[in-house]
């Protein structure tokens, strides 16, 4: 077979290449024939637009924004909205296509897309944020739609967004969609648990992977990475299921304290500090290259891409690493950490608890129905833990790690159904 080559396995740099050398060796696993290979190696669609918007002094500055459609074999794409200076091409392909085995991995009927772009929001007016948005939505208005491809948060955007894109998209059809995107605020259609969604899956996997490992969660620590809407959701939660939160971070920098922070208190004054934690009190700072290699149960990197790489790895203490971003490990240190014992709950299984309440958003929107809270977390903590069942349990039977695991789950998913489908 072509494919069998090896893949060039990268460190950080290009998280597309790091996502297909896990695929490709799930692949090889799966025995996956080649013309399956190269329908997924690339994703279907590519948009690059350029978005003049009107700044607040008067001049025009133009962005450039981008929308990847990595596979609709399942159903409609679906993916967040990157608003951040780092965003780039190949970013926002790795992130499509962990979108397609995130969908797959949960068994929710949906493709994989993702969309940035390149802007810092921190530096512009809520006004400027609009008129991006809006632009954006203008510009990939033959894109987007209920039925071919559904927005949702991601790093830098949140329901305010989210209310934009929707109301742009539907003056474009003369009638309101809610269900062209999701994640938006509840009285626009939004779903009850939506926001805490990505964190309260990042708890279910942790909790689930600490049964694994026995580490009893009254007496464990945890440190997070990233304090956005995933981090302090994750943290939140894992501190009302008896785990000691221990260090968090943001971009202001890492915070400790050995005797547990007390995350609300963090979070309140987050709110009340422009969304920063400069200057938070509850702990002492520490460098924040030191918070990924605390003494601690569970690490939890909830912010970027390759945090965790080949020259840090080894030195990782924590047992169990529940990815709340996506692609925070690189493909080398992969290996280092399944040589040192170390579980890690792959992105594309432990944040996937976003868009499978993005789903049932979507299905309350179509009904034209709103599900109770309860209704809501407990569906979305049974796909969860079923998801994590199955990951695990398919990590035994190929001798694999459970982010192999996760891509054979999904690869094979995809697979078999672009097979009945007959291909495209
Ligand atoms: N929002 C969602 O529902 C989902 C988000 N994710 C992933 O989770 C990650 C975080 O997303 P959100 O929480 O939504 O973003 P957010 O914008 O709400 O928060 C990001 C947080 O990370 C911090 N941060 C950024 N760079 C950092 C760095 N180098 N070191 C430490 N902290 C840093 C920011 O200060 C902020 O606290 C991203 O990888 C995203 O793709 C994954 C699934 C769903
Ligand atoms: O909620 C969604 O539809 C997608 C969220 C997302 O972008 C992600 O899981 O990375």
């Amino acid at each position: 077979m072509a494919y069998i080559e090896p893949a060039p396995i990268k460190d950080k740099g290009n998280p597309f290449e790091s996502m297909m050398s896990r695929f490709h060796i799930a692949a090889q696993h799966l025995g996956l024939d080649d013309e399956v290979y190269n329908v997924l190696k690339s994703p279907s669609k590519q948009v690059i637009v350029s978005l003049p918007v009107t700044m607040d002094n008067g001049s025009i500055k133009v962005f450039e924004g981008y929308r990847v459609i990595h596979s609709n074999i399942l159903g409609p794409s679906k993916g967040g909205i990157r608003y951040d200076m780092d965003v780039n091409l190949d970013e926002v392909k790795a992130l499509a296509a962990w979108m397609t085995w995130k969908c797959a991995v949960v068994d929710i009927p949906y493709g994989g897309a993702k969309g940035g772009i390149k802007c810092n929001p921190r530096e512009m007016s809520p006004g400027e944020i609009e008129r991006l948005t809006r632009a954006f939505t203008q510009a990939m208005h033959e894109i987007f739609g209920p039925d071919r491809d559904i927005p949702a948060p991601d790093m830098g955007t949140g329901p305010r967004e989210m209310a934009w894109l929707m109301d742009h998209y539907s003056r474009s059809q003369g009638m309101t969609v809610n269900s062209v995107v999701t994640g938006k605020p509840l009285v626009l259609g939004g779903s009850l648990g939506r926001t805490e969604a990505t964190g309260r899956g990042v708890m279910i996997s942790a909790l689930a992977g600490m049964e694994k490992m026995k580490i009893n969660p009254f007496k464990a620590t945890c440190a997070v990475q990233g304090f956005g809407n995933v981090g302090s959701w994750a943290a939140s939660l894992l501190e009302e299921r008896g785990v000691s939160i221990v260090s968090v971070s943001d971009l202001s920098g890492a915070y400790y304290n050995k005797d547990g922070i007390k995350i609300q208190e963090a979070i309140n004054y987050r709110n009340m500090n422009n969304g920063s934690l400069e200057g938070f009190t509850g702990a002492e700072k520490i460098d924040p290259e030191e918070l990924l290699l605390l003494e601690v149960d569970v690490l939890v990197p909830a912010a970027v891409e390759d945090v965790i790489t080949e020259n840090n790895a080894h030195q990782i203490k924590a047992k169990l690493i529940v990815e709340g971003a996506n692609g925070p490990t690189s493909a080398k240190a992969d290996a280092i950490l399944n040589d040192n014992g170390v579980m890690a709950v792959p992105d594309i299984l432990a944040n996937a608890g976003g868009v499978t309440v993005s789903y049932f958003e979507w299905v309350q929107n179509r009904l034209g129905y709103k599900w109770t809270a309860e209704r809501v977390n407990r569906r979305s903590d049974r796909i969860m833990k079923t998801a994590f069942d199955k990951v695990y349990e398919t990590a035994q039977e190929y001798n694999v790690s459970l982010r192999i695991a996760a891509y054979i789950v999904a690869i094979d998913k995809v697979a078999k159904t672009y097979k009945y489908r007959g291909g495209f």
